[in-house]
Formats: structure tokens, C-alpha cells, sequence
């Protein structure tokens, strides 16, 4: 695959005529993430657009819920066309059972290709001490991600959201065919602002990232062409 098939963009905007700018600003970008902001302000009208362009689509709406709740909302998401879908892991394994089979069903129903249903391990914006201190939580916390990988892995997931810093033991236990999508993805030149758990494009992909979702360093530039042609340069040394 071409090195920047390998970067999805977030369009972390509030609305969407920013999106549809972002779009046209960026059109060597083939992969779009379409998260909670821009879904809850403008819902799914973003996805025909893109979808109008042939770009793939990552709809990163982070479902947490009971089972059945997760299940309809899994099912109407997959009804949509879209590539990539996210759940919490920390729903639990009913939920992420329910979410599978609600996926393959939703996209039965529209008479689409079910999208890969992946799960969110720990967000990035978490450290070690915040898991411990904050969650409570009383593991360590690659062990914990992995827990969270494997859960998912059990449950018939496609794969899972894990940090660039945790990716390289997710790769090596969860094996090749288990999808890796690494957030939290920092150039040496980019503030890593509220990313607690950063590495490089090329130190993620080295490490076994399938995809990278990279936003800020992009989107937020004053030249987002530029930004991008760099994180390119910077994969495209590594072919
Ligand atoms: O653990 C996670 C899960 C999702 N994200 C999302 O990725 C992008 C990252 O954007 P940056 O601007 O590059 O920080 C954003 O849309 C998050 O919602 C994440 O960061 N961490």
C-alpha cells in the first residue's frame, strides 16, 4: 500500500462547510475520520460527500453503552457505507459481541460491505499515572491495553485503537491479521498538546501500525499541503 493510504485525517471541525474546506484543501488525503464533534454538530451528511469523492471513511463515534444500545446504534452506523467503526472496549464483551453481530447485520439491511469494528483500548490522552491514579485501575498499562486488545480479539473485532507506544507488543501477540489504528501520532516538529502517549509517523509504522490517525499536526498548520507533504516524506524514507 502507498505510504499515505496509511494516514487517515480527522476532521475535528465544528461544522460541516469546515469539513467540506478541509476536504478540498487536502486532496491527496484518501482516508477521512469522521468523529463526535463534526457527527454531533452536522450528523451523517459529511459521509455522502465524502463518499461522492471515493474517499474511505473512519467514523469515529466511540460507542460506550449497554449491549442492546450499542447493538441499534452499531447496527444504524454500518447501514452508512463506512470503512472503520469504534466501540470502547471497556463496554465489556457482551456489548462488543453485540456490536459485531449488529454490524454485520446493519450492513445486510442497507446492502453495503459491513465496516471493520474495531476497539478503542485506552485513549491516548491517558498516561500511567491517570490510569492508576485517576481510573483506578491496578495494572500496568501496556498490560492493560493488551487485556483490552485480546478482549476484542476474543469477542470477533477486527482490531483495535491502541497508542503508537503500545503497539509494537499488540502487533506481536494479537498476530498480522489483527488491524492496528495508532492516534496520538506526533511529528519531532508538532506540539503533542493533549497526546500523553505519542511516537513519530515513522516510529509508529516501524513498530506495526497499520494506519495512523494524525489531525492537529495537519489540519492545524498554517499549511496543511505542507504539514502533510512532510509526513509523507518522512514514511516514504522508510519504503
Ligand atoms: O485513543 C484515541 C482515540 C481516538 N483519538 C482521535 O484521534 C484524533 C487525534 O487527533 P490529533 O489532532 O492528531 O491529536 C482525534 O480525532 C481523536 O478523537 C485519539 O486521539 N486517541
Amino acid at each position: 500500500m502507498n505510504t499515505h493510504k496509511k494516514i487517515i485525517v480527522p476532521l475535528d471541525v465544528p461544522d460541516l462547510q469546515s469539513a467540506i474546506a478541509l476536504v478540498d484543501r487536502l486532496p491527496l488525503v484518501d482516508f477521512w475520520k469522521v468523529g463526535l464533534e463534526l457527527f454531533t454538530s452536522s450528523g451523517p451528511a459529511i459521509l455522502e460527500v465524502l463518499k461522492s469523492r471515493q474517499k474511505r471513511i473512519f467514523l469515529d463515534l466511540k460507542f460506550h453503552d449497554i449491549p442492546n444500545t450499542v447493538a441499534g446504534a452499531c447496527c444504524a452506523a454500518a447501514g452508512y457505507g463506512v470503512d472503520l467503526l469504534t466501540i470502547h472496549a471497556t463496554a465489556g464483551q457482551d456489548a462488543l459481541k453485540a456490536a459485531w453481530s449488529a454490524v454485520q447485520e446493519g450492513a445486510l439491511q442497507a446492502g453495503v460491505k459491513p465496516p471493520q469494528l474495531i476497539a478503542i483500548t485506552l485513549l491516548t490522552s491517558i498516561s500511567s499515572r491517570q490510569l492508576a491514579i485517576d481510573l483506578k485501575v491496578p495494572l500496568e498499562l501496556p498490560e492493560y491495553a493488551l487485556a483490552m486488545a485480546l478482549m476484542a480479539q476474543e469477542c470477533g473485532l477486527s482490531g483495535a485503537v491502541c497508542s503508537p507506544q503500545e503497539v509494537a507488543q499488540l502487533r506481536q501477540i494479537c498476530g498480522d491479521d489483527f488491524l492496528l489504528v495508532c492516534p496520538g501520532i506526533r511529528p519531532s516538529w508538532a506540539r503533542k498538546a493533549d497526546q500523553k502517549r505519542s511516537l513519530t509517523p515513522a516510529e509508529a509504522i516501524l513498530a506495526g501500525a497499520d494506519y495512523l490517525v494524525i489531525g492537529r499536526p495537519i489540519t492545524g498548520s498554517d499549511d496543511p499541503q505542507l504539514a502533510w507533504n512532510q509526513i509523507v516524506e518522512e514514511l516514504t524514507t522508510l519504503a
